[in-house]
């Protein structure tokens, strides 16, 4: 994924003011910034979810966006919610899904419905869909939100698999305690990106 020259405004708000931004392939990548700091903003644009003012974002292969605020529908199941996407990513099978929610020790919620899930669940949900194709790309904002620790350190079991697979992932958070995790670390701050060791000890 190669971002150029990004600029996105909310009115007379500056969020993005040029980012300028390469995704490698096997790399697993976080953006911190402070609450407000237009990293959900950012994200929006490269998942083409919002049209940026300004910049291209390019990309190769398939992607898959978890984004910060869980899309699911209360009266389907877990397992109803597998199958509409599975659809959607015309998959032959849920191969894939049923692994990542092993993984999230979340098999047993497969017929509760999503309006009854905690919050930690319906993110494992969330990021289940996010990653049942298998995609080349992954954009995960804030994933491991509501999550208890044992689930966290699976996420980055996770997150660190794909990324030897080859898949590019790139996870944005307000906090980076675990960024000694992270090949590259970015911080979003006054619109613009910096690069920053993720090995520097803890970045706040
Ligand atoms: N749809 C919108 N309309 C107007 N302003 C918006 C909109 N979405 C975000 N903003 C503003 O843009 C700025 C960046 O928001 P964004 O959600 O991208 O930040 P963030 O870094 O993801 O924050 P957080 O860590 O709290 O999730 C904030 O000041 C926010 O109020």
């Amino acid at each position: 994924m190669e971002v150029r020259g990004l600029h996105h405004s909310y009115r007379r708000r500056r969020v993005l003011r040029g980012i300028d931004f390469a995704l490698r392939p096997a790399v697993l990548a976080g953006i911190v910034g402070e609450n407000g700091a237009g990293k959900s903003t950012l994200l929006k644009a490269l998942s083409g979810e919002l049209r940026p003012d300004r910049g291209t974002v390019g990309r190769r292969g398939s992607l898959g966006y978890c984004p910060q605020t869980v899309v699911l529908d209360d009266a389907f199941t877990v397992r109803q919610h597998l199958d509409l996407f599975r659809a959607a990513f015309r998959l032959p099978d849920l191969r894939r899904a049923h692994e990542v929610l092993e993984t999230l020790a979340f098999t047993e919620y497969l017929d509760e419905r999503a309006g009854l899930l905690s919050g930690g669940s319906r993110q494992k949900l969330n990021l289940t869909l996010a990653l049942m194709h298998d995609p080349d790309v992954l954009l995960l904002d804030e994933p491991y939100q509501g999550f208890d620790w044992e689930t966290y350190l699976r996420f980055w079991e996770l997150a660190g698999a794909l990324r030897d697979a080859g898949r590019s992932v790139l996870v944005v958070s307000h906090l980076a305690y675990d960024a000694g995790r992270l090949d590259e670390l970015w911080r979003l701050r006054e619109g613009g990106l910096t690069r920053q060791d993720p090995r520097a000890g803890e970045v706040t």
